[in-house]
């Protein structure tokens, strides 16, 4: 299969990037004006919020001031996730354009997140996508541990594609596949993407990889080899997991956008203006910056 001719990348560190940062709550100033920088970049999907409970996540209790302090573009998809129909209810009230439900391949895992089992998870969809379909809201689904899961190691790539085809046809227009511990590697990739494209279209599926053991490029290079054309990434590498300690955030923006530079595939994102974005975060929460491009560009490397 030959790589796509463009790819859509789907901007994670306003959500995935900050919900699990440690230190004081991220001043809402500091997120909106992140969303807004990310915007000015051509960057036209930003998943921006979360709409889940305050006590599970506190960095994401402001998801409603959020919303409304971003200066909105009409070019610019702002999504948010809502893991049930009151999420839903306030992030329709925030005026998100697209939510999300996410769910995991593992029982394990589903439990430590959203406290329930797969088969509750998926019941806890199902009116979230009946009320958005009455509004006209889109809905994303994800399904983490997708390469392996800290409690339960390997999950088998048929699991993934059986979580992945009910999120689908419940309604779900796009499933993000999440290696949420980055323990994948590029053949496990592949395997996986097989078994779940085997029941879902291939545009309809995304790469969501996070980066903790340094794979998520190759893990990448494997997807867009068999034909994915959507990528989640963050900024600066921002991000992590609360269920794992260590793992690191999603891969970086930067690297991923100058490895599709590369390979001459279309994205509309300025590369330039996303390291100044990506120096600018990582400035304001006093952390390093985990883009190698980032750092390389910077440094005239
Ligand atoms: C799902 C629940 C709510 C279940 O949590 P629960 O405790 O089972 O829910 P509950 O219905 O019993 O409610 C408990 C309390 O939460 C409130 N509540 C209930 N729902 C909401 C809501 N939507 N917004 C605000 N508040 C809410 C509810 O009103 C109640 O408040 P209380 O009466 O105690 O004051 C909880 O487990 C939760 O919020 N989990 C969120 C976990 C999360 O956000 N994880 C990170 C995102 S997933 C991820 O990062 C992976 C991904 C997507 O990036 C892909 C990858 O990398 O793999």
């Amino acid at each position: 299969m030959a790589f796509p001719k463009a790819v859509r990348l789907v901007e994670m560190s306003p959500r995935d990037g900050l919900q699990n940062e440690p230190g004081p709550v991220v001043a809402t100033a500091i997120k909106a004006g992140l969303i807004d920088r990310l915007a000015e970049c051509g960057l036209a999907h930003i998943e921006a919020a979360s709409f889940v409970s305050p006590k599970w996540v506190p960095q994401m209790a402001d998801a409603a001031e959020v919303m409304a302090s971003i200066r909105r573009r009409p070019d610019v998809r702002y999504s948010a996730l809502t893991p049930n129909l009151k999420g839903f209810e306030n992030a329709l009230a925030a005026g998100v354009n697209e939510v999300a439900v996410f769910g995991a391949a593992s029982e394990s895992f589903t439990r430590k997140n959203i406290n329930c089992s797969i088969a509750e998870s998926l019941e806890r969809f199902a009116p979230v996508l009946e009320a958005a379909g009455q509004h006209g809201i889109p809905v994303r689904g994800y399904v983490s541990t997708v390469l392996g899961c800290p409690y339960e190691g390997d999950i088998a790539p048929e699991q993934v594609a059986a979580v992945a085809e009910a999120l689908y046809d419940m309604g779900c227009y796009e499933i993000s596949l999440g290696d949420t511990i980055g323990v994948g590697t590029p053949l496990k990739a592949k395997r996986m993407l097989e078994a779940v494209a085997a029941r879902i279209p291939m545009p309809q599926l995304a790469a969501h990889f996070h980066d903790t053991y340094g794979q998520a490029l190759a893990n990448l290079y494997a997807v867009l080899e068999e034909g994915v054309s959507v990528i989640d990434a963050s900024v600066a590498g921002l991000g992590g997991c609360p269920y794992a300690k260590g793992a690191s955030g999603n891969v970086a923006t930067e690297d991923v956008l100058y490895m599709l530079n590369g390979l001459g595939i279309e994205t509309g994102v300025d590369l330039e203006k996303l390291v100044a974005r990506g120096h600018w975060i990582s400035a304001r929460l006093n952390r390093a910056n985990g883009s190698k491009v980032g750092l390389a560009w910077s440094s005239n490397c």
